[in-house]
């Protein structure tokens, strides 16, 4: 066997110098063409390719390719055996255009993640259509700065036995790595499971529920790789959005589509998207002082089924509340009344109508407002210009123009927060508002928002009945449609949102991904993936499951199980990839003990080589006070809070809600008594999600009496 590993690693030595002495040729080669400045089109677009060249180049040279197949096609003109090199990016033999390296993201490089092995033939699907053969190995390299550093064979046929025999060892190397600040690509060790999801059609929105580490949002990251890789001629990189929670999440993952060779898609988050497209017309009260509200540690149970401002604003039937409000718009926004612009040129109702209600009835209300001012005021000229006396006409003009303006003045306001307000906060006086819908909002909801009407203070949950609104009457403003949107954390967006998203994106191509598990915004969020999957046709959804964690050791995972088994019945459990680690420390200090007693686990973890450590609290006061107790102890540790742009890494003390889809190397949950998770399901969830974060090692802390959801 070390023989045989030998010369593998001996075989891929040469191999290694072959390639990278014929990419360094033809970098080269390029580098040293003149570059094509002139107006030539055909000229351009030789230039574009070399420059695309050179740029796929340049990124390989460091690290060529990943793996390595040997696939026999199973065909009467197929060329005898050679092997195949899978790297992130596509390079050709100059001179006779054949695959040096082959992108990952090519038909035949799925071969490398569907087959596990089995005496069946292997099989992928191509333009040409499915083509059919034998794998006779499998082999992953790694390669750094140029130089091999491990080979392992993960499937080989020769062996005699057919079976995928490393693919877990070699997995299993790679997730025993600590990690640093920034979420990573997974190119080389993509599951089959996951590889369905990345390659899966464009048009279609999938869902995807996935257990915590599970890899949804590498997975999601991976497809708009893969979507722009395979259908280049339809879509483009800024015409994709990433919706993530927040600014510091979105730094998180900032590193994996450069890493991928994508650029230019948008990552944002819903709040900044909307608020942008509301051109800041209004402003969210302070995100921070919400998120204490809705995570302080409460004496009485809130109730999961009760009806929140947050799941009341963001259901489809607020939605369709806010439609048959806006269906009595067009009559109440233009004045009844006709234009007269001196006692003998008089512009009748009936023709303003006519204009109004069906010469510019294909444009959107706001729209239809300014043809029909444009049109007016042609009207106008051409009155004007009947008259002959040109002082009259000058003075006529001045006059006509004024009673035009407040002619103008007297249409209905179209901006959407005034609509809004009225159709929510004086929904009982509004003609806009159906006389059988006029109960439907909860008063205490009409108040708050006219209690902020004056500063156009509004809550997050808010905005998308605000932008629906402004869509409605303003349509698309020349506003391209997204070729594809990525929602992530998916499970704390509301129907309502989603529905939205679907105006602005072409051909309902979605990646929503999350996990019901981690539903710690009750409040807003969804309860049952159907509210999605409910608002596309049933011909356009796809929805899958990923069980499989790969974060977290199998001590963690266990550990956080039981927290959701012993929180919330029959939850979604996750399913540990076999890497063992140390035992979860569940650890008692006295009150005044626990600064040090934190301190002496944090040191602990240093001594362990973890690049990233989180102290984590409850809420935001919580980490405050933990931070101060480290700092008392001489250990310094940044403090995230909710206006956080980025993540540092090293040690950080975070509130739960805040570590949502972050990971580290170790985290240490200091507050993990009864008082703060007392065993209903909205505290398993929190607790779950605090105990996922951890990559290699998990520490619980708590004084007095220790959670009901621990394990001890
Ligand atoms: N196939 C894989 N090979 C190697 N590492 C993987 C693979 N899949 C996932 N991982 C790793 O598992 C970790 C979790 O991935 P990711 O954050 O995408 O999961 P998630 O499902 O979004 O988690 P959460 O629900 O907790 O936010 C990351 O470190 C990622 O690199």
């Amino acid at each position: 066997m070390e023989g045989k590993t030998q010369s593998a690693f001996a075989e891929e030595q040469l191999q290694l110098t072959k390639t990278a002495a014929v990419m360094d040729e033809q970098l080269s080669r390029l580098e040293g063409m003149s570059r094509y400045t002139g107006h030539d089109f055909t000229e351009q677009v030789l230039e574009e390719t070399r420059e695309a060249r050179r740029r796929n180049l340049r990124s390989s040279l460091h690290e060529p390719y990943f793996a390595r197949m040997d696939f026999e096609e199973q065909s009467p003109k197929a060329a005898e055996l050679s092997p195949l090199y899978i790297g992130k990016k596509g390079i050709d033999h100059e001179a006779t255009n054949k695959p040096l390296v082959i992108d990952w993201r090519a038909p035949v490089a799925s071969l490398f993640y569907s087959f596990t092995g089995g005496s069946a033939p292997a099989a992928y699907d191509c333009p040409e259509g499915t083509i059919e053969g034998k794998v006779h190995l499998k082999r992953n390299i790694v390669i750094r700065q140029r130089e091999l550093e491990r080979v392992v064979d993960t499937y080989s046929g020769a062996d005699g036995d057919g079976e995928a025999s490393a693919t877990d060892e070699f997995l299993l190397y790679r997730l025993g790595e600590n990690k640093d600040n920034k979420l990573r690509d997974i190119v080389s060790t993509i599951q089959a499971e996951q590889d369905k999801i990345i390659r899966s059609p464009r048009q279609t929105a999938l869902v995807i529920q996935g257990v915590a580490g599970s890899g949804k949002t590498t997975v999601a990251l991976h497809r708009l790789a893969f979507l722009l890789y395979q259908y280049r001629e339809q879509v483009r990189a800024e015409r994709m959005i990433i919706l993530a929670p927040n600014r510091m999440f979105l730094d998180y993952i900032s590193g994996v589509l450069p890493e991928l060779g994508v650029g230019d898609i948008q990552q944002t988050t819903f709040q900044d998207w909307a608020l942008e497209l509301l051109e800041h017309e209004v402003s969210l009260v302070d995100a921070a002082k919400e998120l204490e509200h809705w995570f302080a540690v409460k004496a009485e149970d809130a109730d999961q089924n009760e009806i929140t401002p947050g799941r009341f604003k963001g259901s489809v039937e607020f939605l369709a509340y806010i439609d048959r409000c806006l269906v009595g718009m067009e009559r109440r926004l233009m004045p009844r009344s006709e234009f007269e612009a001196w006692d003998t040129a008089v512009l009748p109702l009936t023709t303003i109508n006519e204009w109004y209600t069906k010469e510019y009835a294909h444009y959107p209300l706001v729209k239809r407002k300014e043809r029909v001012a444009a049109r007016m005021e042609r009207w106008l000229q051409m009155a004007l210009d009947q008259v002959r006396d040109p002082n009259r006409r000058k003075d006529l003009k001045k006059k006509a123009a004024a009673r035009l303006k407040a002619y103008m003045k007297e249409w209905g306001d179209t901006k959407p927060f005034s609509i809004y307000l009225e159709i929510l906060a004086h929904a009982d006086r509004s003609d806009l508002v159906p006389e059988e819908l006029k109960s439907y909002v909860p008063s205490s909801l009409a108040e708050e928002l006219s209690k902020n009407a004056k500063s156009r203070k509004i809550r997050e949950e808010d905005l998308p009945a605000l932008v629906y609104i402004r869509h409605a009457l303003y349509g698309d403003e020349k506003r391209v449609k997204f070729d594809h949107v990525v929602i992530d954390e998916a499970q704390d967006f509301s129907p309502f949102q989603v529905a939205l998203l679907k105006r602005f994106t072409r051909d309902t191509s979605f990646t929503i991904l999350g996990d019901l598990s981690q539903g710690i915004h009750g409040y807003k969020g969804i309860r049952a993936w159907d509210e999605f999957l409910s608002l596309f046709d049933e011909g356009e959804t796809g929805y899958y499951q990923l069980d499989r964690s790969y974060r977290s050791t199998m001590e963690i995972i266990d550990f956080a199980n039981e927290v959701l088994l012993r929180g919330s019945g029959a939850p979604l459990l996750a399913v540990p990839v076999f890497r063992s680690g140390q035992d979860v420390g569940v650890h008692y200090a006295a009150p005044k003990q626990r600064g040090a007693e934190l301190a002496r686990l944090v040191r602990g973890l240093g001594e362990t080589a973890a690049k990233t450590i989180a102290v984590i609290g409850r809420t935001a006061a919580a980490c405050r006070e933990l931070q101060r107790e480290l700092a008392a102890e001489g250990i310094e540790a940044s403090l995230l809070d909710a206006k956080q742009s980025a993540y540092g890494g090293g040690l950080s003390v975070v509130p739960v809600y805040l570590a949502k889809g972050l990971e580290f190397d170790a985290v240490v949950i200091a507050d993990a008594d009864e008082r703060n998770y007392r065993g209903r399901p909205a505290d398993a969830k929190l607790l779950y999600v605090a105990c996922t974060r951890a990559l290699h090692e998990l520490h619980l802390l708590y004084s007095g009496t220790v959670s009901p959801l621990v394990k001890q």
